[in-house]
């Protein structure tokens, strides 16, 4: 019978081992990835490696460049050029393939906004091939860990922001995915609901998973992730562990103005007229 480190291989592709040293292929590997919509170009023939069993942050400014790699790593947006893999298989190749081992909470979540929450992890639940005993035994935790036991009934159109953010994350894990992408998941979440995210995900990788987030709050990115990547103009400016990007900055945040080359740009130099006292 295989043991539980075989059984880890086969699943998650890569597996921890005692010392914490990861084996088996990265998460993602990304190889001169380009997109261009008309004259603009999005990505600009991105190399990028990101590591299994890693909390990891995708930062940059707006407009760097962030969703449409995200969409493209996830088989929602074809590259023009270039390869993703994810977990040692190609995304463009065996895409269904891929999708059955990720999770993706994408920007701009469109939902089935006439089901109830409860019934939509259920309909997610049997698109994912799960057996229905198991979809309820799972969906019943993921409300009440996300706090939304009290809301199950309620239809998706009547969540606030931040209740459609848990019950994406709720469907996005459903399945137990062994990567998660997450784009900006903590926008318009209250502190709660974001510490009640936060301890989920921190559960979720503490067995040996995958997250990759997007995010512009650099604070948050410091400290939950252990891995970062930073982008900008549609172009890697660092990727590496956390302590290697931040460097000798005091900061994540310092370093990232720093990489993206934002340090000392002024603000607001041409409002003279601004300030609603001086009239
Ligand atoms: N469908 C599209 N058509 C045309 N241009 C697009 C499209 N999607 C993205 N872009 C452009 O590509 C660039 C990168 O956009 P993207 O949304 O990937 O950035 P981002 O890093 O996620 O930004 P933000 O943090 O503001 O969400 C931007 O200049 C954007 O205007």
């Amino acid at each position: 019978m295989a043991n539980e480190a075989d059984k880890k291989q086969e699943q998650y592709g890569s597996v921890a081992t005692p010392g914490g040293a990861l084996t088996g292929p990265p998460a993602v590997r990304i190889e001169g990835l380009w997109k261009r919509f008309g004259e603009q170009t999005a990505v600009h023939g991105i190399d990028l490696t990101l590591p299994a069993g890693h909390f990891i942050g995708l930062v940059g400014p707006n407009g760097a460049g962030k969703t449409t790699t995200l969409s493209m790593v996830t088989g929602l947006l074809r590259p023009d050029s270039g390869l993703v893999e994810i977990g040692g298989h190609d995304v463009w190749q065996d895409p269904v393939g891929v999708k059955s081992r990720i999770g993706v909470l994408p920007e701009g979540l469109r939902l089935f906004e006439r089901l109830s929450g409860r019934e939509l992890l259920a309909y997610i639940g049997r698109l994912r091939g799960l057996p229905g005993a198991e979809v309820d035994k799972r969906a019943g935790q993921l409300l009440d860990v996300l706090d939304l036991s009290g809301s199950q009934h309620k239809l998706v159109v009547d969540y606030s922001t931040g209740m459609r953010k848990k019950i994406g994350l709720a469907a996005a894990l459903l399945h137990n995915p062994e990567i998660l992408f997450l784009d900006e998941p903590f926008e318009g979440v209250d502190p709660v609901s974001a510490q009640t995210i936060r301890g989920v995900l921190e559960r979720y990788t503490s067995s040996g998973a995958t997250v990759i987030f997007s995010s512009h709050v650099m604070e948050l990115v410091e400290s939950l992730c252990d891995w970062v990547a930073v982008m900008a103009a549609g172009k890697i400016r660092a990727q590496g562990p956390l302590a290697e990007v931040r460097g000798a900055a005091p900061s994540l945040q310092d370093a990232f103005l720093e990489l993206v080359g934002a340090r000392g740009r002024g603000a607001g130099q041409n409002l003279d007229w601004l300030g609603g006292g001086a009239r």
